[in-house]
């Protein structure tokens, strides 16, 4: 019987192995415990670059968020431990690496695979709302991939409490960013767990499209974003596309042929409206990919 984890870790009791990567604020080992063998990804932040980021209320906050989080697709936080110079975080290892590749490879997913993975997310997003965490963050980039083929989210950099007014300070891609985020008339409102299905939809569309709904500039984005203003090419099936967006007069955008009849509940600019995730596992074009929608 292994022994319960000690709540004390340091840096001697794991062998380091290769790096997994560079992520923004420092970088990622495979390591393994040395007396269990456990296996697991060490990620190391400096604290010099965590104060200079003035992100150490960030990171104790996001600790303290993770590490009672459990949910299959949520990869877990172990622990975490310092020396004077680092912070380490104990992560879990996701045995087949990071989504995006697995995209970048394959151009676009089957619609079985997108389905199977829309209620994977959708599963770890009713988790995460339940302990009411937004996870504000969901794109490719932030999705790993477990030794069985499961999504792991993970990176919750910018994951917050909700609900709440707090503006988004810097980010990457604002391809996923939901109306009420880009839109300077409605950026002042503080904003709710459904900024996540709407980039839930956003990451649908990408993995039966190839690409995100919104690509251009970022000032172009912005602004279609705001009208939720995107074509869904007809190879994608009407019941997808029954998914992805809702048809409302101001969200019709003139370039979507009229063979969309029913569009997708998730990218509706009234985050109101935005189907639940309890719908969206009933949905019929998750229960005809997904026997079992978790
Ligand atoms: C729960 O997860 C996380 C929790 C917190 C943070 C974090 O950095 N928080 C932070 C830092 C500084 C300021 C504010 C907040 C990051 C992660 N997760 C990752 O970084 C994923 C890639 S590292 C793991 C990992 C696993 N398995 C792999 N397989 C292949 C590569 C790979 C890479």
């Amino acid at each position: 019987i292994t022994q319960p984890s000690p709540k004390e870790f340091h840096l001697g009791m794991f062998e380091i192995g290769k790096p997994l990567g560079k992520g923004k604020f420092g970088r990622v080992y495979l390591a393994r415990e040395r007396d269990t063998g456990f296996v697991c990804a060490l990620k190391v932040l400096h604290k010099n670059e965590i104060q200079q980021g003035r992100v150490e209320k960030q990171v104790a906050r996001e600790i303290e968020i993770q590490s009672n989080l459990r949910h299959p697709n949520v990869l877990r936080l172990f622990g975490h431990f310092h020396d004077k110079k680092r912070i380490f975080l104990i992560l879990e290892f996701a045995g087949k690496g990071e989504l995006y590749k697995h995209l970048q490879k394959a151009g676009r997913f089957p619609e079985w695979k997108a389905a199977q993975y829309i209620a994977q997310m959708a599963s770890a997003l009713k988790y995460l709302h339940r302990k009411h965490v937004i996870h504000r963050d969901i794109k490719p980039e932030n999705i790993l991939v477990g030794l069985h083929g499961e999504l792991k989210m993970s990176d919750f950099g910018w994951s917050v409490h909700a609900p709440s007014g707090r503006r988004l300070t810097q980010c990457g891609t604002l391809d996923y960013l939901p109306p009420e985020m880009v839109d300077p008339k409605r950026c002042d409102k503080p904003y709710d767990e459904k900024v996540d299905l709407w980039s839930l939809g956003v990451l649908m569309y990408e993995f039966l499209v190839g690409q995100a709904p919104f690509e251009d500039t970022p000032a172009i984005t912005q602004r279609r974003i705001a009208r939720a203003d995107m074509t869904i090419p007809s190879f994608v099936s009407l019941e997808a596309q029954d998914l992805i967006k809702k048809v409302s007069s101001e969200s019709f955008s003139k370039a979507a042929s009229i063979q969309i009849l029913t569009m997708i509940q998730l990218l509706v600019l009234d985050s109101a409206r935005r189907i639940s995730l309890e719908k969206l596992q009933q949905h019929p074009w998750i229960l005809k990919h997904c026997q079992k929608s978790g």
